[in-house]
């Protein structure tokens, strides 16, 4: 198929390009995927969540980015109703086994949307604190630094929300999520006999398996009324080999067992464990959960290079540090081979977040 195309910011002209069919295909299912109604699925643990659902769903308060059309429906009024393929998320398994007093207890469910992302922190003045917004597939999944987050079945993808007070600790949060995260996976390993994974976190939040990313967090919050509105976002390979390699494929591999780990499973646990450990960290701060994290991080002891400009700025130094933890702000903890303490900043230019670190000693 020809096209004759004369963006004049991209091309001399008027030029011919040669689209293959396929690709027009694929191109057109996507925009018709995007204007077609976006299915939201609206549940509660408890009947005052329910009660909300059916407030949200009446008086059309949920809005997506764009305006991009809606079609809201209430997971009570919808189970005789709608039935979605046998791999989508089962809302009732997720219910049964959730037991927080506030996280994850109002859910907003989609077979197919943008970005859960953009659903919580659309709405997030609308929705209460702690609501979960789970899809099947995203056609825009975010990641960081507008980074594209493929997702397609079988992984994991979920944000909620939180509201916090004091910002020091704000870039913190996203440490208790991949804790959360990895000692969910151990969690559900365990119940089923399976052993361990070892789901490791690099900092500062992605989740590796075996060398790879299986994982990935994103946390993102806008200052509003004295709070700190945040939107927490995970995605997890569960079932999906591809891009990298995911969970069930590793337990085929190392146990040739026939069990699979269920998203519903996975995301009940986190929610679970991230409750208790939310609470540690607000009442007595990320100390408290410290050790845990760096036992569970990839970077204790690792010796990193940072390089330093000299006061005149026309020389570069590289000096070795040993990494040790985390510092009160948030970044990382080293100490220079002279015994002094430093802190790491990411340059903001590398992909790897250990390259190109900048040092600010401590006093
Ligand atoms: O590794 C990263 O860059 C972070 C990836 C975060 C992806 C998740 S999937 C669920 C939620 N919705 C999004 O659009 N992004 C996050």
């Amino acid at each position: 198929m020809l096209f004759f195309i004369s963006s004049p910011r991209f091309l001399s002209p008027l030029k011919l390009i040669f689209i293959p069919k396929s690709l027009f295909l694929s191109v057109s299912v996507l925009k018709m995927e995007l204007e077609s109604p976006t299915m939201l699925v609206l549940c509660g643990k408890s009947s005052a969540e329910n009660e909300l659902a059916k407030v949200l769903k009446t008086s059309n308060t949920l809005k997506l980015p764009d305006n991009a059309p809606i079609n809201v429906v209430l997971h009570s009024e919808n189970e005789k109703l709608e039935s979605f393929q046998n791999d989508a998320f089962m809302i009732d398994s997720y219910m049964n086994s959730l037991s927080t007093s506030r996280i994850g207890k109002f859910l907003i469910y989609s077979p197919k949307l943008s970005s859960t992302h953009d659903v919580v922190s659309h709405n997030f003045c609308e929705l209460p604190i702690g609501t979960a917004c789970i899809a099947d597939v995203q056609l825009k999944g975010k990641g960081r630094s507008k980074n594209v987050w493929e997702s397609p079945k079988g992984c994991l993808m979920f944000s909620f929300t939180l509201q916090m007070e004091d910002g020091r600790v704000v870039p913190h949060v996203q440490y208790v999520v991949c804790l959360a995260m990895t000692e969910a996976i151990n969690d559900v390993c365990l119940r089923n006999g399976i052993p361990p994974l070892n789901v490791r976190i690099k900092w500062p939040n992605d989740l590796y398996l075996d060398g790879l990313k299986v994982g990935g967090i994103l946390c993102t919050s806008t200052y509003r009324s004295k709070k700190f509105n945040i939107s927490a976002g995970i995605g997890l390979n569960v079932s999906n080999e591809k891009p990298t390699t995911c969970l069930n494929a590793v337990i085929q591999r190392l146990i040739s067992n026939t069990y699979q780990l269920q998203r519903e499973d996975i995301v009940t646990a986190f929610f679970n464990k991230f409750e208790n450990f939310y609470d540690i960290f607000i009442n007595q701060g990320f100390q408290a959960l410290e050790e845990l994290y760096c036992k569970t991080w990839l970077h204790s002891g690792q010796r990193v290079i940072v390089q330093e400009k000299n006061e005149n700025h026309d020389q570069i130094s590289e000096n070795v540090v040993t990494i040790q933890g985390i510092t009160t702000s948030g970044y990382l903890l080293a100490v220079s081979e002279d015994g002094q303490e430093c802190e790491l900043h990411p340059d903001g230019n590398s992909f790897d977040f250990l390259k190109g670190l900048v040092r600010r000693k401590l006093v």
